[in-house]
């Protein structure tokens, strides 16, 4: 008899599909609207609060071993969110990720067993300088998720463009919210260019252990 998990039968989704395919063939996936309108309004309510009790710090270049901070580098201030402790606009923000992942790992094998995310507040003047989502002393970031949580107004002359160096060129990406960038942490350098608005997204890794 077949287990439980074999008798289901498996569902293709036309989104996930999609960007697998971009992955496949770019490296990296832009959905315009991954998240709705609520949804993003509940994030960024969210990443407001915690900014309000001030829970948010300056971020660091580099993993525990090694935390130097480097305004040169990256101004941006950051809140790691703990999975198991989460209010309700992160436990659908998990929902909609964690969907994702393991579809992922059905389809493409990619064996995603760990992951983390942050909130990122770019105050006006912040950027982070071209770079790879990679640490010297670890290689398990395999995919990059970056969330924007921008005001529904967001224009491009606001900043904070996301950069990607690509082989053929440059690919400029604006913040809009609700749109989710995902792209592969170990191949694809990128930049956040400077801001002139606070820019809030949530970004985090999908990982291997
Ligand atoms: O916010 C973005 O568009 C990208 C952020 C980023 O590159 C990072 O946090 O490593
Ligand atoms: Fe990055």
């Amino acid at each position: 008899m077949n287990s439980l998990f074999e008798a289901i039968p498996f569902a293709e989704n036309a989104l996930y599909e999609n960007i697998i395919a971009d992955l496949t063939t770019k490296k990296y996936s832009v959905i315009d609207d991954f998240f709705t309108a609520d949804e993003v309004m509940a994030l960024r309510a969210s990443l407001l609060h915690k900014y309000e009790e001030d829970n948010f710090k300056k971020s660091a270049i580099g993993n525990r071993t090694n935390e130097i901070i480097k305004a040169k580098v990256r101004g941006d201030i950051i809140l790691w969110i703990d999975e198991q402790n989460i209010n309700n606009a992160e436990a659908l923000f998990f929902q909609k990720i964690n969907d994702l992942k393991d579809y992922l790992n059905r389809t493409c094998f990619l064996g995603i067993n760990q992951k983390e995310f942050h909130y990122a507040i770019y105050p006006k003047g912040t950027f982070y300088k071209r770079h790879l989502d990679m640490f010297q002393n670890d290689d398990r970031r395999k995919l990059s998720i970056v969330c924007y949580l921008n005001e529904e107004n967001w224009k491009p002359e606001n900043g904070g463009e996301l950069t990607l160096y690509l082989e053929q060129g440059e690919e400029i990406i604006y913040p809009f919210p609700g749109k989710v960038v995902i792209f592969e942490s170990q191949v694809l350098e990128h930049e956040v260019k400077p801001v002139n608005t606070p820019r809030l997204s949530i970004t985090g890794w999908l990982k291997t252990r």
